[in-house]
């Protein structure tokens, strides 16, 4: 795992062999601890150099090993021998030297990066801290300010901004090996001390606790809720306060309280759920690894609105060349201006010139011909979408992949419009396309197991993490969200206002509540939707108003709402008032608070207080509920794939992992209890009434979340 040999006559090169990434496991510790011993009593060796095998330093600590019982020796004496070593240590650093394994890098006397390495301690996304003297050394080595910057937010940098931070000595262009060892040969016989970081004092910050307030504040603002900046912050502290030894006491006491935390389990999960979900596979058995992708040099997108234009820039900024077309020429220059201006931005931003070469508009649709693949991003109109699919299965070249951005429509209908249905998928964005990480790439009846890696592979190239899921109404993340804001509405008739129901889930770390969220999302897509569905009838002020539709429960809250043309920020009037069109700041509304005491003297219904619980319970249990039934009906493969779909694209708090995540560490026999609490009291709310595999969970003794294929393949195999 880590392997001793000699080079150039006196330089002993410790390489750490542990692929992908060459993680610190119990067995590279090991490794390291007896190389690094052999060589310094080795009279020959003059000098060490440290590096990675296969282009990659060390990406820290093995998380799959943190949990009670780590074997091994410890990473914090191990690399310390390093910086007492009496002969030169160089760290060779390409690739990545994250967490432990930047750490490690500290602790070396030199440290040489390549040119394309990225550097870090992201210990924080994973609920810690830098728990191996990162939070001592970093401020010591690169000052206070930078240190707080990098380690709460757990950003990776380039080398070029190591190397202006002080971070690394050198930075070089060529074989990193190479030049560690020419280095370490020239520095061969040097006095150390001065290259120990540890001894060095923590440079001075005049007003030391003015700063440390400006950063706990933002930080607790910024990462609501969450522990680990927190702990961060208080850890630089101590670097800039006490001596170096009283300082790694108190970093090590922080960790442990870190180490063994709820959010540290959940933000851990979230991790390799992030990377499980790329692991994709189909009901028909079809997966990752028996589908191959096919290239996409050539893109178009089909109607640039909102979600048009950011999908047209994400594929730009992915090196993808792409045809934008949109049939209105107003809208058409509108949105060339808009694409190429957001590029200039993130270019100016990223430091990397802008990809605006690679888009051309046309308002022909014929423009789409020779494309490997179009993204639909028209109106949500199933009558709009089905005519566009069936030009575009007339137009493009045989094999062309033609996916859809709808968010709710059947992708069957639309598939059925053309001659090759089984080239047909979704791409379900998340506005702004751009921005955010989420992609939902949904698979119809017939989409075929090619088409759906193509995507995949083409949400990775775009920097999404992407997410296969099956067709069903609203796919995961949307359907999931129905029971979550049905049940907002029905706590606004039982006694709740907008501003209880809200601060409850912003409490809970949602960076928004339902209404804030609705009202900026615009009101009136939902209303559509339930006008088409036959629900929103029209009430006026003094229509009968029936509660009860389709034989379930349903409030007409939000219809009322939009008739009388409160569509959220974009009319100015919501569930709250923005003071303008396009107002985004959120004012209690009086008028809202008289439509709900008119509303429920209207109803003979009789406000009751109601408390943050029952607010959190009836929302989430709800929302958790709908996704045990989607993975019941094989709609999402797993509960990673749930957990990542809500982290990303729904604003659920990341060190809560997931609603799937949340639910087991509630526990699910807490969650059952309450659903079956709920539905006695509202039998007409059918969301409320615990689903089939939750009760199995349950009786299967509440198994962890990675356990639950085990239960739910059972189910799926009986349906
Ligand atoms: C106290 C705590 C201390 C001292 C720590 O060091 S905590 C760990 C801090 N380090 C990190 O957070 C780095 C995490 N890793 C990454 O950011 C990335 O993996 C990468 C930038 C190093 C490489 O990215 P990429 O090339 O895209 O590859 P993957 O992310 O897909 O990773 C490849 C596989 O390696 C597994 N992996 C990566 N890092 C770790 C790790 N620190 N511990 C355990 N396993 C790790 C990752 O899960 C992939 O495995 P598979 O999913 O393919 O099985």
């Amino acid at each position: 795992m880590a392997q001793l040999s000699y080079v150039s006559g006196s330089v002993g090169l410790i390489t750490l062999q542990n692929p992908p990434v060459n993680v610190l496991s119990a067995a590279t510790r090991q490794g390291i601890m007896e190389s690094m011993k052999k060589a310094l009593n080795d009279p020959k060796v003059k000098s060490v150099v440290i590096c990675g095998q296969n282009g990659v330093f060390c990406a820290g600590a093995d998380i799959k090993e943190f949990g009670p019982n780590i074997s091994g020796p410890s990473i914090v004496p191990l690399i310390y021998d390093i910086e007492v070593a009496n002969k030169p240590v160089v760290a060779a650093i390409e690739g990545s030297a994250l967490g432990g394994g930047l750490e490690l890098a500290l602790t070396c006397h030199y440290r040489i990066a390549h040119s394309k390495t990225r550097l870090g301690l992201p210990e924080v996304t994973l609920g810690l801290l830098p728990g191996a003297g990162g939070t001592q050394l970093l401020p010591r080595l690169i000052g206070i300010p930078a240190s707080l910057e990098l380690i709460t937010t757990g950003r990776h940098i380039t080398a070029a901004e190591a190397l202006q931070l002080g971070l690394v000595d050198h930075v070089t262009q060529s074989d990193t090996v190479d030049s560690a060892v020419k280095f370490a040969l020239s520095v061969e016989g040097e006095p150390l001390d001065s290259r120990r970081i540890s001894k060095r004092p923590c440079p001075h910050l005049p007003d030391l606790d003015a700063v440390f307030e400006a950063v706990m504040q933002k930080v607790r603002q910024k990462f609501y809720g969450a522990i680990a900046p927190i702990a961060c912050v208080q850890a630089v502290r101590a670097a800039a306060t006490l001596p170096f030894s009283e300082g790694m006491k108190r970093e090590q006491q922080l960790m442990s309280t870190l180490f063994t935390s709820g959010q540290a389990r959940a933000l851990q999960y979230s991790f390799f759920a992030q990377r499980a979900v790329g692991r994709w596979s189909m009901p028909s058995g079809a997966s990752w690894n028996t589908s191959k992708a096919r290239p996409v040099h050539r893109a178009a997108v089909l109607g640039l609105g909102t979600m048009g234009r950011g999908i047209t820039v994400a594929l730009a900024q992915a090196g993808v060349s792409v045809v934008a077309v949109e049939i209105q020429e107003k809208q058409l220059n509108e949105a060339r201006e808009h694409v190429y201006a957001t590029l200039e931005r993130g270019a100016q931003q990223s430091g990397v010139s802008p990809s605006c070469a690679n888009i051309t508009y046309s308002h022909d649709i014929q423009a789409v011909a020779d494309v490997d693949l179009v993204i639909e991003a028209v109106l949500e109109d199933l009558s709009l979408k089905e005519k566009v699919f069936q030009q575009l299965s007339a137009i493009c070249k045989p094999g062309t992949l033609l996916c859809s951005n709808t968010s709710s429509l059947d992708l069957n209908c639309l598939a059925s419009q053309t001659k090759n249905p089984e080239l047909v998928v979704g791409m379900h964005f998340f506005a702004p396309a751009h921005v955010m990480k989420l992609l939902e790439v949904v698979y119809g009846s017939k989409s075929s197991p090619e088409a759906v890696a193509t995507a995949m592979q083409l949400g990775k190239k775009m920097g999404k993490i992407s997410v296969a899921v099956g067709n069903c109404r609203g796919f995961v993340g949307n359907r999931m969200l129905k029971p979550y804001i049905e049940q907002s509405y029905f706590l606004l008739e039982e006694g709740a206002t907008p501003e209880l129901v809200d601060k409850a889930l912003e409490e809970f770390g949602f960076p928004m509540g339902v209404f804030r969220m609705s009202d900026l999302s615009g009101l009136d897509v939902g209303w559509r939707v339930r006008k088409e569905d036959g629900l929103a009838e029209p009430v006026g002020t003094s229509g009968q108003i029936t509660r009860l539709r389709g034989g379930r429960r349903y409030s007409p809250l939000g219809d009322i709402l939009c008739e009388h043309g409160r569509f959220g920020q974009k009319t100015g009037l919501g569930w709250y008032q923005y003071g303008r069109p396009g107002g985004r700041v959120a004012k209690s509304d009086p008028w809202v608070f008289n439509l709900l005491e008119e509303y429920r003297a209207r109803l003979g219904l009789t406000a009751r207080p109601i408390d943050q619980q029952e607010v959190l319970e009836r929302c989430l249990y709800s929302l958790i509920n709908e996704g045990l039934c989607i993975l019941e009906e094989g709609f999402a493969s797993s509960p990673e794939d749930i957990d990542v779909i809500y982290v990303f694209g729904y604003g659920w708090p990341k060190h809560r992992g997931g609603p799937m995540f949340y639910a087991s560490m509630v526990g699910l026999a807490t969650v059952l209890e309450r659903l079956d609490h709920y539905y006695r009291s509202n039998p007409d709310v059918p969301s409320l009434k615990p689903c089939k595999l939750l009760r199995q969970l349950v009786a299967s003794g509440s198994p962890p979340v990675h356990k639950w294929k085990e239960i739910t393949k059972k189910i799926q195999n009986r349906l």
